[in-house]
């Protein structure tokens, strides 16, 4: 059995790649034996990470390996056929999608998922106003509360566009806009709900290498502005290992590696199931 079999799912390895800062604090989001089957077939199997306070982690692997399924687990599209996920110390069985939201998760999608139709604010209002309070009564008379509520939501919107230096669309049709700024737009969004953990899936699918440079800074922002938690399933390796401080690589659904990105790299068991896979699909492509 080599080294890395032998830490795989071991619990108290689980710790030794967090980020030193956030030792002392209980983390974002812990997964223990997660496990889900869809018809008999696992699709996720025994899945344990631990993510830090402040730590952008990677999830990682071939085409199916399971890493969306991951998010929906995290999200609570699907409850898990057994394990558990805690979220900042708190267990969120039974918990829904918005229930989860409100505890501190939200994420973005592989495919982009925004109201076209809405201007570029709006679409961040929406995800504000899960977490906007005042009753029913005070938004039907559009008391003074409800101004003012709107008001400061407006500003918070505004500023969390700016991330991305994209104040000056806020009243464009969000389905105008170019790819890359759709992407962001996800972004800011998710981030409107006031996550703890922040779920990116393939955020810098179809962007140009600029693009990914600017992403890969401004994710480096958000964290340290917010001091949340980041994770992301992506397939630009440059991105996952310029940017991951922990990274969790998955094969049909189990997780064959954790580590960080230089320990990843050099990983006989990734380079087999993983690089390697990619380097046989890229021989197959030239042999055609
Ligand atoms: N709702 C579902 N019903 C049946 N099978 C599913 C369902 N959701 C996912 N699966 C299966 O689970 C496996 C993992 O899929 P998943 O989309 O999580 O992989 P992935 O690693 O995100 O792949 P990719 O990198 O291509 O996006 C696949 O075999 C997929 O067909």
């Amino acid at each position: 059995m080599s080294d890395y079999e032998l830490t795989y799912n071991d619990y108290d390895s689980r710790e030794k790649i967090l980020p030193e800062r956030d030792k002392a604090y209980t983390p974002v989001m812990e997964a223990i034996g997660l496990s889900i089957e869809f018809g008999g077939l696992p699709a996720v199997d025994d899945f344990n990470l631990t993510v830090g306070r402040t730590e952008i982690c990677g999830l990682i692997g071939p085409n199916g390996a399971g890493k969306t399924t991951v998010f929906n687990l995290l999200t609570k599209v699907y409850q898990p056929t057994r394990g558990k996920i805690l979220i900042d110390g708190r267990d969120t069985k039974g918990m829904s999608t918005i229930q989860v939201n409100r505890a501190g998760v939200a994420r973005t999608f592989q495919n982009i998922r925004l109201f076209k139709n809405l201007s570029v604010i709006d679409n961040v209002l929406i995800g504000m106003h899960n977490h906007t309070h005042y009753n029913m009564l005070t938004s039907t008379l559009r008391l003074p509360k409800y101004w003012k509520a709107e008001k400061a939501a407006r500003e918070k919107a505004l500023e969390l566009l700016s991330i991305f230096g994209m104040q000056d669309q806020a009243d464009a049709e969000a389905g105008s806009l170019p790819y890359g700024a759709q992407r962001r737009l996800e972004i800011v969004r998710a981030l409107a709900t006031g996550p703890k953990l922040l779920l990116l899936d393939e955020p810098a699918a179809g962007m140009n290498p600029s693009e990914t440079t600017e992403l890969m800074e401004n994710i480096h922002k958000i964290r340290d502005t917010f001091r949340i938690a980041i994770m992301l399933i992506e397939h630009d390796m440059s991105l996952v290992m310029g940017i991951c401080e922990g990274i969790a690589v998955l094969n049909y659904g189990k997780i064959i590696a954790k580590g960080t990105p230089e320990e990843i790299r050099r990983n006989p068991v990734v380079i087999e199931a993983y690089l390697g896979k990619k380097r046989g699909e890229k021989q197959d492509a030239e042999g055609q």
